[in-house]
């Protein structure tokens, strides 16, 4: 039977990528996808940026929705400090499979926890199914019009505090307009854009990271 593509992604993996090492696996998705196949992971060029906001916000708790094949799960826990996890939804049981694989051959299964369902049944349940009280770091890389509803059923769930910083790929393209204009005209946001490029092309891109304020106070009034 044909191989598709995560699985020929996992392959890649197996045959060019050190067991236990995060960042031989993580270059040999991107060797794959730059010189065979191209693939809708971070890539190299939103990686650094987003290996820098998780440096920064040094996060005990990150939610990732959309998992694909593990590449961005893979960049993000290879960086969490110990005792630190990351939950990640993914809703296609077959990617789900191929992510399960390239998170351990990074060896960090133990650092995250892959919750096969749609994000909108799952984050609802996050406190009570997984004692999470808030997210530190969220990355948005699922269904560019499920970035906007999920963000406000994570307020809602109160899965965000003061503080709380969410990062989300392809603002521009595919793009995620209605995120954008939302999120950037929120007073309960401080918005940034980071500049970039399209996974693995020349094309223009980027990441907007949000830092959540909190219920500010005219929403007393
Ligand atoms: C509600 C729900 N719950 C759980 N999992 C969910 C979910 N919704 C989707 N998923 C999962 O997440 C991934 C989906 C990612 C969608 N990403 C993109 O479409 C994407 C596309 C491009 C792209 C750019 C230019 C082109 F010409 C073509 C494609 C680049 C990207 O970086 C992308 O992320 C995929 O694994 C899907 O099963
Ligand atoms: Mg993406």
């Amino acid at each position: 039977t044909q191989s598709t593509r995560p699985q020929r992604i996992l392959t890649a993996v197996q045959k060019n990528a050190t067991r236990g090492d995060p960042r031989s696996v993580v270059k040999a998705i991107d060797h794959f996808c730059r010189n065979k196949e191209w693939a809708m992971n971070v890539g190299d060029e939103k990686g650094c940026i987003l290996d820098s906001v998780v440096s920064e916000v040094n996060p005990a708790t990150v939610l990732e929705l959309g998992t694909y094949c593990g590449y961005s799960t893979v960049r993000i826990a290879s960086l969490l400090p110990p005792n630190a996890k990351l939950i990640t939804l993914e809703f296609n049981p077959d990617f789900a499979a191929i992510a399960r694989q390239v998170i351990a051959w990074a060896g960090l299964e133990d650092k995250v926890q892959l919750v096969e369902g749609a994000s909108g049944d799952w984050i609802p349940k996050m406190k009570e199914q997984f004692g999470v009280k808030t997210f530190d770091l969220v990355f948005l890389d699922h269904w560019k019009n499920s970035y906007l509803p999920d963000t406000k059923l994570m307020e809602e769930c109160g899965l965000l505090r003061k503080g709380s910083v969410l990062l989300a790929d392809n603002v521009i393209c595919p793009g995620a307009p209605e995120y954008l204009e939302f999120i950037r005209s929120s007073p309960r946001y401080k918005s940034q854009y980071f500049k970039s490029h399209l996974e693995y092309t020349k094309v223009e891109d980027g990441l907007e990271k949000s830092v959540f304020l909190g219920l500010v106070n005219e929403e007393w009034t």
